[in-house]
């Protein structure tokens, strides 16, 4: 038996963690390390989920001291960093799993490269996704471009193992280094913004766990009917858990289908919930195919759009916090920046507001989700915004406008979501609270509203906005 490192990435977890698991089998000794090289991903990664990063990289240090073991950091490069620990480890071979994404198979082959030139193999394991990015293919041969048809073939294939336990782990190699305390990676940022973050969540594999659970007891089986309304705990909250892999999809996976066996009467609603888990597969497969997927829109016509110019950036700074004046649009970019998540359904109304009434670019409301969001992922925030706009693979087409003041009646229905995150409108009746320019002026009066300034005027009136976005449209050809 020789010594091992298991370089973690995307993968923070002891639990069904297939490099962990392997390096368990074959290693005498095992060191785990964490390269933090912010140079080397592509696209920079956000702030929100620097701060999420932080604290799981705590909570997998502590996991991995309750197994007799723990977390060995330290600062890229990550090839030149890796050659080290395997020399002073004395490791043969590196065991990691791979990222699905283009900036993250670049890395693997260099340090691949440079451990190889020391004679150490690396060894890179699936893990992370349901499906093979690179190798769904319809019956042509060729890559999927639409939901349905990718999950309809994929869906019906799908077997993936049941989760593995955490395994027993070696003992760290003799000579290793003193690791680099957790605060000197520097990804808590100076000016404490993040502290309203610690509420709402607890990264860790624990959290993760805790998450699956009381989604399973609570929310799960009414999936399908309250996984739209946002004021309502609807929904797993388990993005950001499966983005830095503090939970395995394959168990979350065989939860759910356990839980249907446990409930037929819940088995539809947690399809629609394992088809919510395509959507993410889905998105690493475009991904795949359009490596430029948060810049470059699938839809070529798209780069001759004409965006409204906004010189000095007055609109864009409007919308991100959350003074727009519409306010289902207020409310989800006020919970954006105060939580690092925003519901689904509000995800797509500010996504078409941005894009389709302020006719802002989407590459703008992609930079300012990966920068706030808790759970950002390449993969689905960029299959997100092309799909708003309409630009993407499967997307909705743009003449599929939202409007925020009905997509609010229908999904707030009673004003509880707005009237948390808004609480100028608070006031209002429900039947004004989406659209408080529009309330008679006695009724803003009692609540003691006066837009302009309590509250802004909309930034744009919908319909005229919504008019001029369908007109750019149809001058693309
Ligand atoms: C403009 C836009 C940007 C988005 N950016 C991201 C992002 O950066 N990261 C991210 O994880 N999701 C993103 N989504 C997808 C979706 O909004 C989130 O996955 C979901 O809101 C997370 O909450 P949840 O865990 O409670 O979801 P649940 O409804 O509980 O769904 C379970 C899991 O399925 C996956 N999932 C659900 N919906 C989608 C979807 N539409 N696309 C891809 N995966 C999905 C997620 O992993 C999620 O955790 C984006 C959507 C839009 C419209």
């Amino acid at each position: 038996m020789t010594n091992a490192l298991v370089w973690l990435r995307r993968d923070l977890r002891l639990a069904d963690q297939p490099a962990l698991a392997r390096a368990a089998q074959t290693a005498e000794r095992l060191a785990p390390v964490y390269i933090h090289a912010p140079a080397e991903t592509r696209p920079t990664v956000g702030a929100a989920s620097c701060w999420w990063l932080h604290h799981s990289l705590a909570a997998l240090d502590a996991e991995l001291a309750s197994a007799g073991s723990r977390l060995c950091l330290d600062t890229g490069p990550s090839a030149e960093r890796l050659c080290h620990w395997a020399q002073v480890s004395d490791a043969a071979v590196v065991y990691c799993t791979a990222i699905a994404e283009p900036w993250a198979r670049q890395q693997e082959a260099a340090v691949a490269e440079a451990l190889a030139a020391i004679g150490v193999r690396l060894e890179v394991l699936a893990d992370g996704l349901l499906t093979d990015p690179s190798a769904v293919r319809n019956r042509s041969g060729t890559p999927y471009r639409a939901f349905t048809p990718f999950w309809r073939s994929v869906r019906a294939q799908l077997d993936p193992p049941r989760p593995a336990p955490p395994p027993a782990l070696p003992g760290l190699p003799e000579a290793i280094p003193e690791p680099q305390p957790l605060e000197t990676l520097g990804l808590l940022p100076r000016i404490r913004w993040d502290e309203k973050l610690a509420p709402c969540w607890q990264p860790g594999a624990a959290g993760a766990q805790q998450r699956l659970e009381r989604f399973l007891d609570g929310a799960g089986p009414a999936y399908g009917e309250r996984r739209d309304f946002p004021a309502q705990p609807g929904t797993s909250r388990l993005s950001p858990h499966l983005h830095f892999g503090e939970i395995s999809i394959r168990a979350v996976w065989h939860a759910v289908r356990d839980a249907q066996q446990m409930q037929p009467a819940a088995a539809d609603a947690l399809d629609t919930f394992l088809a919510e888990l395509g959507w993410r597969e889905f998105a690493y497969h475009l991904l795949w195919q359009q490596p430029e997927l948060h810049r470059t829109p699938i839809d070529e016509r798209f780069s001759r759009f004409p965006w409204r110019e906004d010189p000095d950036g007055a609109l864009l700074d409007a919308w991100r916090r959350g003074a727009t004046g519409i306010p289902l649009v207020d409310a989800g970019m006020r919970e954006l920046w105060a939580t690092g998540w925003m519901h689904n359904r509000v995800r797509m109304v500010v996504g078409s507001f941005l894009v389709k009434n302020l006719r802002l670019p989407w590459q703008h409301g992609e930079a300012h989700f990966r920068d706030t969001l808790v759970d950002w992922d390449l993969a689905s925030n960029s299959m997100g915004w092309q799909w708003v706009s309409g630009c993407g693979a499967d997307a909705a087409p743009y003449f599929r406008i939202f409007n925020p003041v009905r997509q609010g009646e229908r999904f707030d229905p009673d004003g509880d979501y707005v009237r948390h995150w808004v609480p100028e409108v608070a006031g209002l009746p429900k039947s004004h609270i989406h659209q408080p320019w529009a309330a008679p002026a006695d009724a803003r009066a009692r609540c003691g509203l006066h837009l302009g300034r309590d509250y802004p005027e909309p930034l744009v009136d919908l319909a005229t906005s919504r008019k001029e976005a369908l007109a750019a449209f149809h001058a693309l050809g």
